[in-house]
């Protein structure tokens, strides 16, 4: 049996009603595992708990109820053992401007109880980049630094599981995939990583298993491409000679036009025929110089799933 990284049981948490406004329920029984040496992404709606979730794993924040078991620690029962297997790259970069990224590491290995002769700081201060500028003050660094020196952090303890929150948001591609290769290594050094991020695109190239949450409730877990695979919707990708105005087709099928002119056709496979698509454009007209088409991706999974659940 595989062994889990994460058990997660019966999850919940309500925060505090603020300024006048109610309890919030952020997290509604969740129920999760997460298999030791996998790349696990979370997904989900701004809102969805999310943060909360991982926060949870962190420490960070406190549970209202359930059982959160971190490599094979109960984090009621072993809170020490538990906190020492997991390390978090939060997503904000607020950090000391007086501290260097040597001392920041350093600290950091401190606090976690790492002693002096197993620490490695110069060693994470190559994997990130950062040899260069070990000791510059933490104010002259660009923010792509910053966020290296965050997973630098997130790494000084050899935690088991790294949990990413958001580690791309506003980066250039360049961070990106440095981020990014940085992950593959240390997943295949065996860490089991954890990311969420809003890069569709990103969580189906990186991540071996996915979760989707919503309204505090896991709605889907799934290897990413069984993921894929449930959706029966395609697309047809026309260029024609001249536009057309919208086509006669049934109203589950969506029509619009791409930003590079191109005539755009999404429908179920299961319900509409690639055939009915194309007599619908050869009775307006149209002339087709190039057909091409697509496979559903992430992003429509995420939105068939989710949709009309939000106001
Ligand atoms: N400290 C808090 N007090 C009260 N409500 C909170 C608090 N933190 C979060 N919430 C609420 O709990 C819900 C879940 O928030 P959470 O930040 O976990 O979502 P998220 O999925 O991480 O969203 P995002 O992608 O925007 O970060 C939201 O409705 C949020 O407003």
């Amino acid at each position: 049996m595989t062994q889990q990284a994460i058990e997660i049981t019966g999850l919940r948490k309500t925060y505090a009603g603020q300024k006048g406004a109610g309890p919030k329920e952020a997290l509604k029984g969740i129920d999760l595992s997460i298999p030791a040496g996998s790349i696990f992404g979370l997904l989900g709606p701004n809102g969805a708990g999310k943060s909360t979730l991982i926060n949870i794993l962190a420490g960070l924040v406190t549970k209202t109820g359930g059982h959160v078991g971190i490599w094979g620690f109960d984090q009621d029962i072993n809170p020490r053992q538990s906190r020492a297997a997991i390390g978090v790259m939060p997503q904000e970069l607020n950090m000391d401007p007086f501290f260097t990224p040597r001392g920041a590491l350093e600290v950091q290995a401190g606090l976690y109880g790492v002693p002096k002769s197993q620490r490695r700081t110069d060693q994470i201060l190559e994997m990130i980049g950062l040899s260069d500028k070990a000791d510059a003050y933490a104010r002259t660094l660009s923010g792509g630094m910053r966020r290296r020196l965050l997973l630098g952090k997130a790494l000084v303890h050899a935690p088991h599981v790294l949990v990413l929150d958001e580690p791309t948001a506003g980066v250039d591609i360049e961070l990106r995939q440095m981020l990014w290769s940085n992950v593959r290594k240390l997943n295949e050094q065996g860490m089991t990583i954890i990311l969420t991020t809003h890069y569709l695109e990103e969580a189906e190239q990186m991540c071996d298993e996915i979760a989707i949450i919503d309204h505090g409730r896991v709605i889907i877990r799934d290897k990413t491409s069984a993921l894929l695979g449930r959706l029966d919707a395609k697309t047809l990708l026309f260029r024609l000679e001249t536009p057309l105005p919208e086509l006669a087709l049934p109203e589950q099928v969506r029509q619009e036009i791409r930003s590079d002119g191109r005539l755009s056709v999404t429908y179920r496979r299961s319900v509409t025929t690639a055939g009915e698509i194309l007599s619908a454009v050869s009775a307006a007209g149209g002339i087709v110089l190039d057909v091409t088409s697509e496979d559903p991706d992430l992003e429509d999974v995420f939105l068939s799933l989710t949709a009309g659940t939000h106001a």
